[in-house]
């Protein structure tokens, strides 16, 4: 048996704020998909949870975020190739943003989303390897892709404890599972301690400290200051959410299933991910503007990942941004381009007797609402021997009518769907 585990970032939205972007788009090749498919809904976190991409792709990979799970912060971090010094260092999600450096007023969570990764890299070098002042304190930053980065924020002598709050108001750090928060105070947080420990209290300053000299290094850089020439915000803050201080101790997935997995990832935190779980992972360089070669890469790493694997996960970011930029027309081009140049030609490379399809999305990130929100996204399984509940369009309101109707949570998808295979395979 083969599956190709077509996963489509943020793709669903708010059927009752109106049209969603799966209706609006022209998707021949999904809507085919779906109606040659067992169909139904899912919460990938579950019910109350706008999730994060992270706890929502374990989740959906079978693994319950809230049993062992360390938060954003060190998956991030791995997907960008850093080690955490456990005990001593802190991993935190990082965006460059926009503020007034008086106020604190945070005027761009994103800086514009057009701060280029060689920008970022450069302001992450005049931030990286900085002495923090207190507590014998360090931090460690790299930048990823756009205004992402990761920051880790260290002690060389005293432990730390990554129960800490966020600096990002956007994000609620609930244990090690954040949410994502419908609205918020546009100004940047103060860390606060979690508990009563002097370890958490520690990392708060350290935290705290780390906002007031980015701000100060940021505000000159000449990155902003060419930045501002080319009437572009400037990138004059950092905002950390997520904290963790190790790796979550997971079953690799190929022991999990007894398959080998297989996974083509475009962002940090999927590359993070796929290392975790050891999968056989083919990293593509991130979205680009040109959509036809991007689809290219990420099919051709497809086939070649299903050549030597069973399972190959495929997680794209497209739908996403737009989604929280509360763009509909650029969302539903995000999805016709994924469409026409990633699923139709892949579905005339695979052999639908030998492999199987799976297509949903990690959380909703509905236009309206321009933040990841709890709302259940569609499923579609295409595979011999599974009856077609004969949904004419893969949509949000199309697929709760399927057969295979509402996953509570994501981490049931697999395990059911894997097994209805071997039955049908073996
Ligand atoms: O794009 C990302 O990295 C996340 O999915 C959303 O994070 P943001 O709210 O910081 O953009």
């Amino acid at each position: 048996m083969k599956l190709v585990y077509l996963v489509l970032d943020g793709v669903a939205d708010k059927p009752e704020d109106g049209p969603t972007s799966l209706e609006v788009a022209r998707k021949p090749a999904l809507d085919g998909v779906a109606s040659k498919s067992a169909c139904g809904l899912v919460y990938t976190v579950g019910r109350g949870v706008a999730p994060e991409s992270d706890a929502a792709v374990f989740s959906i990979l079978g693994y319950d975020p809230h049993t062992e799970y360390t938060g954003r912060g060190p998956i991030e971090a791995v997907g960008a190739g850093l080690e955490i010094r456990e005990g001593f260092e802190v991993a935190f999600r990082a965006n460059f943003a926009t503020v007034d450096p008086e106020t604190r007023r945070i005027i761009d969570r994103r800086c514009g989303r057009n701060l280029s990764s060689e920008e970022a890299r450069e302001l992450a070098r005049a931030l990286d390897g900085v002495d923090l002042g207190v507590h014998d304190g360090y931090a460690r930053v790299v930048a990823t892709v756009g205004h992402r980065a990761v920051v880790v924020i260290g002690s060389r002598s005293r432990r730390l404890s990554d129960n800490v709050g966020n600096t990002d108001p956007a994000y609620e750090k609930r244990g090690y599972v954040s949410v994502a928060k419908p609205s918020f105070e546009p100004f940047v947080a103060e860390a606060r301690p979690l508990d009563d420990s002097e370890e958490a209290r520690r990392t708060a300053d350290l935290v705290n400290a780390f906002t007031e000299l980015s701000i100060r290094v940021l505000r000159g850089h000449p990155v902003n200051m060419a930045r501002a020439r080319e009437g572009k915000l400037p990138a004059n803050a950092i905002l950390l959410r997520d904290s963790g201080g190790r790796l979550p101790r997971l079953q690799r997935i190929s022991e999990k299933y007894g398959l080998r997995f297989g996974a083509v990832a475009e962002m940090p935190v999927e590359i993070g991910i796929a290392r975790i779980l050891g999968m056989d992972m083919a990293s593509v360089p991130p979205p680009s503007e040109d959509k036809a070669k991007d689809y290219a890469d990420r099919l051709e790493a497809t086939l070649k990942l299903l050549e030597r694997n069973d399972v190959v996960y495929v997680h794209l970011k497209g739908p996403d941004e737009p989604g929280h930029d509360g763009d509909l027309k650029r969302k539903v081009e995000a999805i016709e381009a994924i469409d026409k140049y990633y699923l139709a030609p892949l579905l005339r490379e695979i052999d639908p007797a030998t492999t199987a399809l799976l297509v949903t999305a990690d959380h909703a990130t509905p236009y309206t609402r321009k933040s990841h929100t709890d709302d259940p996204v569609p499923l579609a399984l295409m595979a011999p021997g599974v009856t077609p509940d004969g949904v004419p369009r893969f949509t949000e309101k199309e697929c709760s009518r399927g057969s295979l109707g509402v996953f509570e949570h994501g981490y049931e998808v697999l395990p059911r769907l894997l097994e209805r295979l071997r039955r049908v395979y073996a």
